[in-house]
């Protein structure tokens, strides 16, 4: 199956059957989806499920073993080396240079990409200040996870690519780094860039990304916006908050919890829920408020299972 983007976006990717083999082990079974142009894809998955995979095709460092890839309407099955200038990588470790400065870093890599003195120095500033880091003169062994995380990142946006692969980019920060991080990739995209990322945070990927893809043993068990998961993975809970002077007046098939005097029992839909409150009113309590809510991402993923 295809998932297509919506009419109005320019495609950026343009995936079709993406098999890939390690041996006779099969990592992708069959990819396929569409990705507009200044859009935000999160791909989750159990451990193993096949997402570095999918990013490293899709960043053109890993051949897939069938299926074909179009970013930006290139072939990039055929010709790989054409993404280079399109395309910004984070890969899940990055292996920085223990001894070099972070200005000599980035200079390093400006200089892979073709870019000229000034233009290192320009962007490099003009980067890192976006990224709040300021190293210093420090050399890049002695900076923190969070601070080498940021230099990665920088690192990837130097030649100014529109598409961006980022691996895991906030795994292993504190909180405020991580958030800054994801609304970090919000302007990415806000400037019209196209980023697919893998997390495990899945707050993050929920908060951040225009659509979601839920990779399971290297076949996407689901694609679509947060909207369109929570319609595949159905249905609101309803949970009835209620208090009552004797709980054990309750038929002995309602399950609930209590918390701080008030009572708890969750419904799957409308039926159950007026069947626990007609309950509750039976055994003399006292419906206190009901609240609905969708599942979350992470219980869409536990229900799809490993
Ligand atoms: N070079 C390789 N050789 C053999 N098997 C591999 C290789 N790379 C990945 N695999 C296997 O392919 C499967 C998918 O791996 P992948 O790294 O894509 O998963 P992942 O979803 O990124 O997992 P994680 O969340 O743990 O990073 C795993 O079973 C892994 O063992």
């Amino acid at each position: 199956m295809i998932y297509p983007v919506g009419r109005d976006a320019d495609r950026m990717i343009a995936a079709r059957d993406l098999v890939k083999d390690y041996g006779a082990f099969r990592a992708l079974d069959g990819v396929s989806f569409d990705l507009g142009e200044g859009e935000i894809l999160g791909v989750v998955g159990h451990n193993g499920a096949g997402k570095t995979t999918l990013l490293k095709i899709l960043a053109g460092l890993s051949s897939p073993t069938a299926g074909s890839l179009a970013i930006a309407g290139v072939d990039v099955v055929r010709n790989p080396h054409a993404l280079k200038q399109t395309l910004g990588y984070l890969p899940e470790e990055s292996r920085l240079y223990e001894t070099m400065r972070v200005a000599d870093y980035l200079s390093f890599f400006g200089e892979i990409y073709g870019l000229s003195g000034g233009e290192i120095r320009e962007r490099s500033e003009r980067l890192l200040s976006s990224l709040s880091l300021d190293a210093g003169e420090k050399k890049i062994g002695e900076l923190s996870k969070g601070m080498r995380r940021k230099v990665a990142i920088a690192r990837s946006l130097l030649h100014d690519p529109r598409f961006l692969v980022y691996d895991e980019p906030s795994s292993g920060l504190d909180p405020m780094t991580g958030r800054f991080i994801g609304e970090y990739l919000r302007e990415l995209r806000a400037e019209g860039r196209t980023i697919v990322l893998s997390a495990h945070n899945l707050y993050q990927i929920e908060e951040i990304c225009d659509r979601v893809m839920i990779l399971r043993r290297g076949r996407i068990e689901a694609f679509g916006t947060m909207r369109d998961l929570r319609e595949r993975f159905g249905s609101l809970t309803y949970e009835v908050y209620f208090t009552i002077p004797d709980a054990s007046a309750l038929e002995p098939s309602l399950a609930y919890t209590r918390s701080d005097g008030i009572y708890m029992a969750a419904a799957g839909d409308v039926a159950g829920m007026n069947r626990v409150s007609a309950a509750v009113a039976a055994a003399g309590g006292t419906v206190e408020r009901i609240e609905s809510r969708y599942p979350s991402l992470e219980e869409m993923l536990v229900a799809v299972g490993k």
